[in-house]
């Protein structure tokens, strides 16, 4: 049978992964590897963005003194990252199946060298048969330097690998239409761009998760307008992956419609580089609406009315319109200094080339 998707990115969240009392579940594990091996062997790429750190040291140490929530999530992600890869690599080793660990944290994805050269790491992964199993580097990234949780991380891998499709394996069959615990509730199956769904998103998460649902259903539009196909399906559920992949009309799951229309590599680094801003330029009325037209305009000086921050050429500044709204992101291409004298004048280079920018 044709497959839809030569390369996809597969999430999956601590709950998929951890029993009720937080231990690991080995034997959901090695059901999810068995059916990636089973997609590997028909000649899917297959990133997997795994969880599961945190979950899977706590019932490994007992501490004696009482640790605060930072002490808590370096030390079990330390111990339970370890085995996570082990049980991992037992269960690949098992098909044949190489596999490898890449730990990342949100600063690797702020400069273009270091994306391009998590880029290129993977890339030779998969060129030689190599699955890349993914996660946040607990151990050192806290506050601030945290991705929101992993589903922010994995929307980012699977836009920089320029995966098909990216599949969120969590434990419920969707994006419901109401409270999932009320029966009345349905999953939505499909949703199209533009869909606002923050009415139907309750705040509760499940027992080991981080993010919730909101940050699922965010990071999938996001990704979605990037062209590529977001699916949010149970983990749980018996062979969920394969029947995505190989039974997708049949199989319970909510899906974001990607947008047909492709982004180039640079921008789709740039659209997930919001958090990285150094500075912002606001632009006038005209330049707002010419940014929205379907024309191809860059941020020219003429447009610009105020730049706030200090910034360097390369650096990432956020575009806010007339009206004080932030509306996109884009490399300068030269620094706050040179950015303020050409304000406001015409016949200059523009501040952000189109190439480099991302509206939303
Ligand atoms: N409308 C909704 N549809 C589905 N799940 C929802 C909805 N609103 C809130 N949720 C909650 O989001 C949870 C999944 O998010 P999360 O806890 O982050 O999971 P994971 O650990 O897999 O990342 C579900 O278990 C559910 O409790
Ligand atoms: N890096 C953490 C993941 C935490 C997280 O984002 O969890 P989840 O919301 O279940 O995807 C760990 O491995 O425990």
């Amino acid at each position: 049978m044709e497959q839809q998707f030569s390369r996809i990115a597969v999430k999956v969240g601590s709950n998929v992964l951890t029993r009720r009392d937080g231990t690991l579940d080995v034997t959901r594990m090695s059901a999810l590897v068995d059916q990636i091996a089973e997609l590997h062997k028909t000649g899917v790429e297959v990133i997997l963005v795994s969880s599961g750190a945190v979950a899977s040291g706590r019932s490994e140490v007992h501490s004696a003194k009482k640790l605060d929530s930072v002490d808590q999530r370096q030390l079990f992600s330390a111990v339970g990252q370890a085995k996570l890869i082990n049980r991992y690599y037992e269960l690949f080793r098992e098909h044949g199946i190489p596999v490898g660990q890449v730990l990342t944290m949100k600063e690797n994805f702020a400069t273009r060298r270091h994306y391009l050269n998590q880029k290129n790491c993977m890339t030779v992964m998969l060129e030689n048969g190599v699955i890349p199993i993914v996660n946040e580097n607990d151990t050192i990234s806290v506050s601030e330097l945290m991705f929101t949780d992993n589903d922010e991380l994995s929307g980012l891998i699977a836009s920089m690998m320029d995966a098909q499709a990216l599949i969120i394996l969590s434990n419920i069959d969707g994006i419901y239409n109401g409270s999932p615990a009320d029966p009345a509730s349905e999953v939505i199956r499909e949703i199209g761009q533009g869909k606002d769904l923050s009415s139907y998103i309750q705040t509760s998460k499940s027992s080991f998760g981080r993010g919730g649902m909101l940050t699922k259903t965010n990071i999938a539009r996001k990704v979605a307008d990037e062209g590529i196909t977001v699916i949010i399906a149970n983990g749980k559920r018996d062979n969920i992956l394969v029947d995505l992949i190989q039974h997708p009309e049949s199989t319970l799951c909510t899906r974001f419609t990607p947008s047909p229309e492709p982004v180039s590599s640079v921008k789709k680094w740039i659209a997930h580089s919001e958090g990285f801003a150094k500075g912002e330029l606001h632009i006038n009325y005209c330049a707002t609406e010419l940014l929205f037209s379907d024309k191809a305009v860059s941020i020219l000086p003429v447009g610009i009315i105020d730049v706030i921050g200090e910034f360097e050429k390369d650096d990432i500044v956020r575009i806010v319109d007339f009206g004080g709204k932030p509306i996109g992101v884009g490399k300068a291409n030269c620094d706050s200094t040179q950015a303020r004298e050409a304000m406001g004048k015409h016949g200059k280079k523009p501040v952000v080339h189109y190439d480099y920018l991302y509206i939303e």
